[in-house]
C-alpha cells in the first residue's frame, strides 16, 4: 500500500514523567513529520527525550497527551499491525548468547514472510568475519551492528533505530551508514536518534533538533545551518602584546574569545564576513595558524537553546 501520506506524525505531543517526587515532560507539546523515503534524524543530547519518542512511534509507550500517527496507524492502539511493517533496534536487547550470528539472524529472518537473506545483512553491515562467532562472544562494535541487522532484515517500510552508531569505530560506522541509506534505495524510511552532529549532518535527510522534550528546530542541516548559525569562526594565533582592540570593536564581529597559552593569544570569533576580516588579520595582527570554521548543527543548537551541545545533556526540568 503506498503511503503519500508522511511516514510518522507527531501532533503536540507530551510525554509527562515523575522523578523525584517532581513532574516533566519528558516530550513537550512535540511536532514532527518524516516523509517516506527520508532518512530523518532526532538529534539531542542525552536526557533530550529521544528515546521516549522513539518508544512512542513504535507503539511502547502512550503519550501523555497528543496524537501520533505512524504508517497510518496509531501505534499504541495498532501494534500489531504496525509490528508487520515498522522495526526498531533498541539501544539494549537480550539476544541469544549461545547462538551463531548467522544462526540468530536465520533465526530472526523466518519471523517474516519476505526477509532480506541473512548473508546479504550479515555482508551489509561489515559482519562476515563474525558470521560464525557466538553472540556472548563479539565485540561492542559487532553486537551492535547485529542489533541494527535483526531491524533491517524484515524490509521494514519504517526502520527505526536508537543511537545506532553508539560505540562504533569510524569504519564500522561507515557500513552502518551505507545499510541505513540500502534501506532508502530499497523504498523504506529510516527514523533515527543520534547526539552525533556529524551523523545528523552526513547522513539524515532532515533532522529535529530536541532540546528538553522540544522540537527546538526542524529542516535540512543545511537549512538549520544557514537560518540560524550562518557565522563562521575564525580561530588564529597572534603575538601577546598585539592591540586587539580595533578587532574587539570591528563590526563584523560578534563575539571574540581569547586564550593565553605560552606567550601567545590563541583568538576564537564568530563573524558572518570572515573575508572582510582576514586582510586586518593577517597584515596588521600578523595572525598565524588561520582556520575558518562553519558553526554548524552545534552552533545551530548554542543559538537555539543557549546551550552547547556537550554541555547540555540531562537538563530535563520541573514543568
Ligand atoms: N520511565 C521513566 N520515568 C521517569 N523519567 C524517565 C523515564 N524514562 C525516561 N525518563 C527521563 O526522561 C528524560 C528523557 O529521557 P530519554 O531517554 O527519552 O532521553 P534521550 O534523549 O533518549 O537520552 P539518552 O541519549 O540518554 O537515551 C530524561 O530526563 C530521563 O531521565
Amino acid at each position: 500500500m503506498p503511503h503519500a501520506e508522511p511516514a510518522v506524525v507527531f501532533d503536540r505531543v507530551v510525554k509527562r514523567y515523575e522523578r523525584e517526587g517532581r513532574a516533566f515532560n519528558a516530550v513537550d507539546h512535540a511536532d514532527l513529520s518524516v516523509e517516506p523515503g527520508e532518512i530523518f534524524g532526532l538529534l539531542g543530547p542525552n536526557g533530550a527525550g529521544k528515546t521516549t519518542s522513539i518508544e512512542i512511534i513504535a507503539g511502547l509507550r502512550r503519550p501523555t497527551s497528543g496524537t501520533v500517527r505512524v504508517l497510518g496507524l496509531d501505534p499504541a492502539a495498532e501494534r500489531d499491525r504496525l509490528r508487520r511493517v515498522l522495526a526498531i533496534q533498541p539501544q539494549h536487547a537480550a539476544l541469544f548468547e549461545q547462538q551463531t550470528v548467522a544462526e540468530l539472524l536465520r533465526v530472526w529472518a523466518s519471523f517474516y514472510p519476505d526477509p532480506e537473506h541473512p548473508d546479504h545483512v550479515i555482508t551489509r553491515l561489515g559482519l562476515d568475519e563474525a558470521r560464525n562467532v557466538r553472540v556472548a562472544k563479539l565485540s561492542g562494535g559487532q553486537r551492535q551492528r547485529l542489533l541494527v541487522a535483526t531491524a533491517l532484515i524484515s524490509r521494514p517500510k519504517l526502520l527505526v533505530l536508537d543511537e545506532p552508531s553508539t560505540g562504533l569505530d569510524p569504519a564500522a560506522r561507515q557500513e552502518l551508514w551505507n545499510a541505513i541509506r540500502s534501506r532508502i534505495a530499497d523504498g523504506g524510511t529510516v527514523l533515527l536518534s543520534t547526539h552525533s552532529m556529524e551523523e545528523a549532518a552526513t547522513l539524515c535527510d532532515r533532522v529535529a533538533i530536541l532540546h528538553k522534550g522540544r522540537v527546538v528546530a526542524c529542516g535540512t542541516p543545511a537549512e538549520l545551518v544557514r537560518r540560524h548559525a550562518p557565522e563562521r569562526r575564525l580561530i588564529f594565533t597572534v603575538d601577546s602584546g598585539r592591540d586587539l582592540d580595533a578587532l574587539r570593536r570591528h563590526p563584523k564581529v560578534s563575539d571574540l574569545v581569547e586564550n593565553r597559552r605560552n606567550g601567545a593569544i590563541e583568538i576564537s570569533l564568530s563573524t558572518g564576513d570572515a573575508d572582510a576580516l582576514l586582510g586586518l588579520v593577517t597584515a596588521q595582527l600578523g595572525g598565524r595558524d588561520i582556520q575558518v570554521k562553519e558553526a554548524g548543527l552545534e552552533g545551530v543548537f548554542l543559538r537555539l537553546t543557549g546551550f552547547s551541545f556537550d554541555a547540555a545533556d540531562d537538563t530535563t526540568e520541573e514543568a
